[in-house]
């Protein structure tokens, strides 16, 4: 199955507006809803900046794609075979919208999350038609990072989960959960990794700039082309085994949140939506930052797109 003539897209904040662009330009029809009209109405600028980029990645359109802004939640579902549900990480109201969502669409209708990491059965409890409710995880910004996660629930069918991953195959790469745990792959290493960053950088061990260059000009550079697996062999297992024997004992194991995340968080500092965070940000530096953020990503995914997979 391949992408499907129309879907809907249930909240259009962060992750709404790039997934409806994405799909759209694939020749979706795509509905996309949320309970604010301003943030419908800044949907519509985010949707056209999102194709903006498909267009600099020369993604090609797909005939008969599209996005309308939908606030009346039945009216965006109307029709739809793919649902997208988009609302905010928390478990009660993604369990009320996908109530809500399912009383508007038929049993056929295929329902996805895109949690961040919230097992995919924990949501599925109170559904009356679980066997079609999924994970699909996307990435910030959607509309550019091409991996997408597949995650199962204990009662997701086996062909809900092939019509997904046909879905993702036709723009994307599908990562495929095999058991759900909290945070899926992607946001479990990425985690581990953030945890280790903040240690890093509480204990004194480089400033938070240093850091950010060792880890986009080492591994970021080294796993944007060699998965973790395969650089496993790259380097030897034995190496691994030497090293790991000596450093695992060593890493970061705080289970509680980084002291200096929960003390920037108490000041409001929150990062570039308050223009304060681990780094602060003059006039005009977050829009600056965001460009930059925008044209390195698609220039090392443009990269990336030619060469072949390791
Ligand atoms: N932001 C990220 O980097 C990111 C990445 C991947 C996945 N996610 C996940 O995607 C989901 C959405 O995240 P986000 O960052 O886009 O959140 P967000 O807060 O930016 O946007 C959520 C939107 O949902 C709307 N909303 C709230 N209740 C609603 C309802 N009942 N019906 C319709 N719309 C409603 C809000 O008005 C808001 O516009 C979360 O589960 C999040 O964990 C986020
Ligand atoms: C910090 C952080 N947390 C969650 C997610 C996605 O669920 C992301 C991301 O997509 O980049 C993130 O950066």
């Amino acid at each position: 199955m391949n992408v499907p003539k129309t879907s809907a897209v249930i909240g259009s904040g962060t992750m709404g507006p790039g997934i409806a662009a994405l799909l759209a330009r694939y020749g979706s029809t795509v509905r996309l809803n949320d309970i604010s009209e301003e943030a419908l109405q800044r949907a519509e600028t985010a949707c056209t900046t999102a194709s903006s980029v498909l267009n600099q990645l020369e993604i090609p359109t797909v005939p008969g794609g599209s996005v309308s802004y939908e606030l009346d939640l039945a009216t965006a579902l109307t029709g739809a075979d793919l649902v997208i549900e988009a609302v905010p990480e928390k478990l009660e109201l993604k369990k009320s919208v996908l109530a809500q969502i399912e009383a508007a669409v038929g049993a056929e209708v295929i329902i996805a999350t895109n949690t961040s990491g919230i097992p995919i059965s924990d949501m599925a409890g109170a559904m009356s038609h679980p066997e079609r409710f999924i994970g699909m995880h996307w990435s910030n910004p959607p509309h550019l990072i091409p991996m997408i996660e597949v995650i199962r629930g204990e009662q997701t069918t086996a062909e809900v989960e092939d019509a997904l991953v046909g879905i993702v195959k036709a723009f994307g790469y599908e990562a495929v959960i095999e058991k759900e745990v909290p945070g899926f792959i992607e946001n479990r290493v990425l985690y581990a990794i953030m945890r280790e960053c903040l240690s890093l950088v509480e204990q004194g061990v480089a400033t938070q700039e240093d850091l950010d260059t060792c880890v986009k000009w080492g591994i970021g550079y080294k796993l944007a082309v060699i998965g973790p697996m395969r650089l496993l062999d790259m380097a030897g297992l034995d190496i691994y085994e030497s090293v790991s024997s000596y450093l695992n004992p060593d890493l970061s194991n705080e289970s509680g949140i980084s002291p200096l995340v929960t003390d920037l968080t108490k000041q409001n500092k929150l990062g570039m939506k308050t223009e304060d965070g681990i780094y602060p940000y003059g006039e005009g530096d977050v829009a600056a930052k965001r460009a930059d953020i925008l044209r390195g990503l698609v220039t090392v995914r443009k990269a990336l797109s030619e060469i072949t997979p390791v």
